[in-house]
């Protein structure tokens, strides 16, 4: 698939009037963040997909900034149907090959369902996450009317896959009753769209109890990771000693390319290991000048920020520190916040020990101090 010819579309223009609440459901906080921000991260980092834009209501602005960044943006309409409607209008410029449409209010879009969507279009001009009907249907006005036969139905999904011109087309020249989705259109058009199989994480979050369900999903589906980082910087004279982030009084300090803060290497390099993203040479190596006498708490960051990318959580970070001196008791606290704030982390998710090696070995003679880290996080099942 080429990149750059698949776009995505996230229509966010709703006011959410079922949920209720102070702001539009697609901005209130879920798993631990904007309810937006979990399926747009989904989309962006597909591979398939190049270009991402998210169709917002009048006074929505600061809510989308302050959920997900300078992020590209069109003004949604008065219904979904119109919201969809401008944002193909602005991708049109580019003429993507395909289009996802995507509804904010579900939040929990998983790989599987967008390679199973794009596969789809290799055939069809559209398609749709389709999940069975368990419950019996039936008419009703408080009272019991006639049951609709269940055999055929299907729940539809979104995000919904088509080809950008049929889709586009099927929007220009609709001329129905306020249709409930895209994929409709596309079929009124004449296209042929492709039932995929859905996904019940992709639930849409209408009703105020949505919330708890959801987030009661997000937690059953994640797993947990944990992996190690280990590392060795030697000491020196007329070097500064930086170890978890902070700067200790010592005759020798830490020689190597950055600030040689052992600690922080042996951390980032557990967090890297958690998301299998290799290690801290992979992503800022020796030879790159730019990181002589760096600060490593930006190595540090930059591994967390990798597994926010993928919707990942850190959980707990447990450091040794393996040296003879300096003493490492006086400054533990002082580590523990420091690796914590660097983290968002709270001081209780960190673990500082250190240990001497009876004299024994490099660290026993004083030549060189070792960390060793082992990182814990959770993340959704399905992220490679
Ligand atoms: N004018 C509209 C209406 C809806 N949507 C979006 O379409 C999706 C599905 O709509 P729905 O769940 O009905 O959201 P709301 O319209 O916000 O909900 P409500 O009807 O409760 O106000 C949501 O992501 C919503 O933001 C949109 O972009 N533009
Ligand atoms: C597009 C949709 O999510 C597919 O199931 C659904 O039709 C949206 O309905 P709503 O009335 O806008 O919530």
């Amino acid at each position: 698939m080429t990149q750059g010819a698949t776009a995505a579309l996230i229509v966010a223009a709703g006011q959410g009037v079922r949920t209720g609440g102070t702001l539009p459901k697609q901005f209130a906080p879920l798993a631990g963040k904007p309810m937006i921000a979990h399926s747009f991260a989904a989309l962006e980092r597909h591979p398939a997909i190049g270009r991402v834009i998210v169709a917002i209501g009048d006074g929505q602005d600061d809510a989308l900034t302050a959920a997900l960044g300078d992020v590209e943006r069109v003004r949604g309409g008065a219904t979904r149907r119109l919201s969809v409607r401008a944002g193909l209008e602005a991708l049109a410029g580019t003429s993507p090959a395909r289009v996802l449409i995507h509804d904010a209010a579900r939040p929990f879009l998983g790989s599987a369902v967008i390679d199973r969507l794009l596969s789809a279009l290799d055939t069809h001009d559209g398609a749709v996450p389709a999940l069975p009907v368990a419950d019996t249907l039936a008419r009703g006005d408080g009272t019991l009317g006639d049951v609709v036969p269940r055999d055929g139905l299907h729940r539809i999904q979104t995000p919904q896959a088509f080809r950008f011109d049929v889709i586009f087309d099927a929007h220009r020249g609709w001329q129905g009753d306020e249709p409930t989705d895209d994929a409709q259109m596309a079929r009124k058009a004449g296209g042929s769209v492709q039932l995929v199989e859905g996904d019940m994480m992709l639930e849409k979050i209408t009703w105020p109890a949505d919330f708890a369900a959801a987030e009661a999903r997000h937690a059953a589906g994640m797993r947990v990771r944990s992996a190690t980082g280990f590392d060795v910087h030697r000491l020196v004279e007329g070097e500064e000693l930086w170890l978890g982030g902070v700067l200790i009084p010592h005759d020798k300090g830490l020689s190597g390319h950055s600030d040689a803060d052992v600690a922080l290497h042996a951390i980032t390099d557990a967090l890297l290991g958690t998301i299998a993203e290799g290690d801290i040479g992979t992503h800022f190596p020796p030879s790159d000048p730019q990181w002589r006498g760096a600060d490593s708490a930006q190595f540090l960051q930059h591994a967390a920020a990798l597994i926010a990318a993928r919707g990942g959580i850190i959980d707990f970070i447990d450091l040794t520190l393996i040296c003879e001196a300096p003493k490492v008791g006086p400054y533990r606290a002082a580590m523990r916040d420091r690796i914590a704030g660097l983290l968002r982390l709270a001081p209780g998710q960190i673990s500082v020990k250190a240990t001497t090696t009876e004299r024994l070995g490099f660290a026993g003679r004083g030549e060189g101090i070792a960390a060793q880290a082992i990182a814990t996080i959770r993340i959704a099942g399905d992220i490679t």
